[in-house]
């Protein structure tokens, strides 16, 4: 179920040229300027950026609520592996990442963002590279703009830190902020991708490069700062729209302020309530690639709200450079054939920002039929190497 058209991405192609680099304009990526908005009537969003549809889907305050996992408990395999089938998503305390640099992350992001668009703008994304300043990328197959703007951390922080703060003592903090957080946070992810691997019988010898190079591993990690700025009418916008991550796992920070929602199996949301000292942890595609469609990849979306600026940073766990994701073999049952052809993390990225929700379908063993070398000509794929 895919909830944006592609109206808007389609709309905004050349139809002389193929090749989205060079015709995607630069104004479906800068986003709205919150911090000089005006609006024209009063609590009225620019038709832009207003969503129809929202009255109709309510959250369901009766769904149970994700379950909250301490990492260090004798029975988190099991609540783990339970959470994986149920809701695709699971908030995990006891992670051993500090709360204090988790809140000067958030600050950091809140300075950043807080910068004039002439600045914002020094670092923005191009169409074909994901990193920097910019719209999400979902946002380009979305028929509406998002209440939103973001900032993609992949490869060297201090590059981008140097684009927004060209003097050197405003940009520092910065780099050794985002650096730890990096650090701290590759740790508690692989600690969780090896919870979720045990709880599928599995072993990081059935997934080899799970002891990859230091290096390669490093670079199997992308940050995104999101910032949800105060909205006069948040019942007609959209921080976020509906998606699935790409990555394997997924570790969200939100901050204090609500907003994310998660798909339940039934199609009704579920907010994800901020949990003090919390993560929130969810599947990406390529886990339930890697899991033979056993767990899912979960749908998920983030609301505004009309008193508070919402930032969250949310850390994507895909796979190490030219590493091929694909069902675990012991996950596949005898006689039959994986239900996903090999991927690497940089080619589903292309199918994905392209394709949006069908990208997952498309990679169907049943379905590949060349789709692979297609994707390669897909804009949007150069977040990883
Ligand atoms: C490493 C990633 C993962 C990306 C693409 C690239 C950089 C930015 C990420 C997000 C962040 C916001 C939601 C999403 C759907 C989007 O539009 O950009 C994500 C997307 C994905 O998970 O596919
Ligand atoms: O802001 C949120 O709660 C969700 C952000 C998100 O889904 C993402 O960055 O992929
Ligand atoms: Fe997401």
């Amino acid at each position: 179920m895919m909830h944006c058209s592609r109206r808007g991405a389609r709309a905004n192609r050349s139809s002389k040229s193929s090749n989205m680099s060079t015709t995607l304009p630069h104004h479906t990526i800068i986003p709205l300027d919150f911090t000089n908005l005006i609006l024209t009537q009063s609590n009225k969003l620019p038709h832009t950026h207003t969503w129809p549809h929202r009255s109709y889907d309510s959250p369901d305050p009766s769904h149970h609520p994700v379950p909250v996992i301490d990492l260090s408990a004798p029975r988190a395999v099991h609540l783990i592996r339970h959470a994986c089938d149920k809701f695709g998503a699971f908030q995990v305390t006891g992670h051993g990442v500090p709360v204090q640099l988790l809140k000067e992350v958030e600050a950091e992001a809140r300075r950043l963002f807080s910068l004039p668009m002439g600045r914002k703008i020094l670092a923005l994304r191009s169409p074909e590279n994901m990193a920097g300043y910019g719209t999400a990328p979902v946002s380009l197959l979305c028929p509406k703009g998002l209440w939103s703007e973001g900032f993609t951390i992949a490869g060297s922080v201090a590059e981008h830190a140097t684009k927004l703060w060209p003097a050197h003592d405003e940009s520092s903090r910065f780099c050794s902020v985002i650096g730890e957080y990096k650090k701290q946070m590759e740790l508690v992810t692989k600690k969780i991708i090896t919870l979720i691997l045990t709880s599928l019988g599995l072993t990081n010898d059935d997934v080899p490069w799970m002891k990859a190079e230091k290096e390669a591993v490093s670079e199997a990690a992308v940050v995104q700062l999101n910032s949800y700025p105060v909205c006069p009418d948040p019942a007609q916008a959209m921080g976020m729209a509906p998606h699935t991550d790409s990555s394997m796992v997924t570790v969200l920070y939100q901050g204090n302020v609500a907003g994310l929602q998660l798909q339940s199996e039934k199609g009704r949301w579920v907010t994800v309530p901020p949990t003090e000292g919390a993560l929130v942890v969810n599947l990406g595609d390529l886990m339930h690639i890697l899991s033979n469609g056993r767990f899912r990849s979960v749908l998920h979306r983030a609301l505004v709200n009309g008193s508070e600026h919402r930032i969250s940073v949310a850390y994507f766990y895909g796979s190490p450079k030219g590493v091929e994701v694909k069902p675990a073999v012991n996950l596949v049952g005898e006689g039959t054939s994986p239900m996903y052809g090999p991927v690497t993390w940089k080619d589903y990225l292309g199918l994905k920002g392209r394709h949006g929700q069908k990208a997952l379908e498309m990679i169907k063993t049943s379905k590949v039929h060349g789709m692979l070398s297609v994707c390669k000509m897909c804009a949007m794929s150069n977040v990883v190497s």
